[in-house]
């Protein structure tokens, strides 16, 4: 276990300048960032790796408290296109405490070096942020992205699976004076229930997102938590969440994946969790169907549920289909593109608190390109779905991330 040390640090710079120029210091010398903001939170946080070959990790993380502290940062599918990404923590910054910095033992010894190399950075306008290696990924049509809904409730009527979620990439140019830092700020401000993310990597490239999932997570009450949340719906005005009422695909489609989690705790065994919902939840301007799972730990005798959860559970339902495999194989056949590290999942671990990790998916998220942004969005098909409303659906969920390029 790599346990960090706190150090005072007080440049004579304002606060976001010195976040400005830590994702600088990272950036500048090829090395990998993340930053993020839980939800509800006031602050968000920094993760710095100095060392890149160490962030190639193998395995989803160890949700364990002598696990490694760093960001995970995972693809929707392991491939050597998109490799699986953990960043140990070498230094990690909380905007709540501007004013101290916590390092590991590796960056302790190198301090002199990075502080000098820190005041040394000129605070340049253009950051030059890190861009994937793979091509553009192709980007379907109104037509093409129905004609691939179709297929789908195709595979579903001949029992090839129950429901697999579909999804596109959408290409959109930067607007003028586009800033990857301020944007994040924006994100912050428009969701402050989502989880907002920035990531940077070498071969990985840089992806911005505000999610409303949880995948797994242990708390610091050593309750681990999951949800199922699909079914969607526009949150129009005047409507209050409390009372939406929900299609009969909607609840269904939510249900698959609500089962999928029950399954996956039967699996290992488990029989002692606590089941909450569904209830309708706002997620920027949507509403969706959420039904909360919790464990607390210390009362079963699984204390390694948190890692074997996070390996069942990836991908859900929610994000690619049932029964798994088959969906998977569909949507390698039908999608047409790479989501890389879209429907993937990302978050802290043991960072800043050993046996504290948050693990989200990937969701309302884009890559940052030099000129333009590519966004993803994707629905979940069931018998009932409508290629038109399945486009439209994709088209609103693209909004929350899209309105940071307005
Ligand atoms: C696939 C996405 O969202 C997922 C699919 C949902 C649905 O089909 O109703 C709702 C929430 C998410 O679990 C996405 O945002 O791209």
């Amino acid at each position: 276990m790599s346990s960090l040390q706190r150090i005072s640090w007080q440049p004579q710079l304002p606060v976001p300048d010195r976040l400005r120029r830590l994702v600088a210091l990272a950036l500048t010398s090829g090395r990998p960032v993340a930053l993020w903001r839980l939800p509800n939170a006031e602050h968000a946080r920094l993760c710095l790796c100095l060392n890149v070959d160490s962030a190639f990790a193998g395995l989803p993380p160890a949700l364990e408290p002598t696990a490694p502290a760093g960001f995970a940062f995972f693809p929707f599918r392991d491939s050597d296109h998109n490799p699986p990404l953990f960043l140990p923590a070498d230094l990690f910054f909380d905007l709540a405490r501007p004013e101290e910095i916590q390092v590991s033992a590796a960056a302790a010894a190198r301090l002199p070096e990075l502080r000098q190399r820190f005041a040394a950075l000129a605070d340049a306008e253009a950051l030059p942020w890190h861009v994937s290696r793979q091509p553009v990924p192709a980007t379907a049509t109104r037509e093409e992205y129905e004609a691939l809904v179709a297929a789908g409730v195709a595979a579903i009527e001949t029992g090839t699976v129950r429901k697999v979620v579909s999804s596109r990439a959408v290409r959109q140019p930067l607007p003028a004076g586009f800033d990857a830092l301020s944007a994040f700020e924006d994100l912050q401000t428009r969701y402050p229930n989502a989880f907002v993310s920035l990531v940077s990597a070498p071969g990985v490239g840089t992806w911005l997102g505000a999610t409303p999932e949880v995948l797994a997570e242990v708390d610091e009450h050593h309750v681990f938590r999951t949800m199922a949340l699909a079914g969607t719906q526009p949150l129009l005005p005047g409507m209050k969440p409390a009372t939406a009422r929900w299609a009969g695909k909607d609840l269904e489609e939510h249900a698959m994946v609500a089962r999928y989690i029950v399954n996956c705790f039967k699996q290992l065994r488990l029989r002692e969790y606590d089941e909450q919902g569904p209830r309708t939840v706002t997620a920027g301007q949507l509403l969706h169907l959420r039904t909360d799972f919790a464990v607390q730990l210390n009362e079963v005798p699984f204390p390694t549920l948190g890692t074997d959860m996070l390996r069942l559970l990836h991908p859900t339902p929610a994000v690619a289909g049932m029964p798994k495999q088959p969906a998977l194989d569909f949507l390698r056949h039908h999608e047409g593109y790479d989501r890389a590290y879209y429907a993937g999942f990302l978050g802290p671990v043991n960072l800043p608190d050993a046996g504290v990790a948050r693990l989200y998916v990937n969701l309302r998220c884009l890559q940052l390109r030099p000129q333009e942004a590519i966004l993803y969005a994707g629905t979940g098909l069931t018998i009932d779905s409508e290629p038109a409303r399945e486009w439209q659906e994709t088209e609103l969920k693209l909004r929350t991330i899209g309105a940071i390029l307005a």
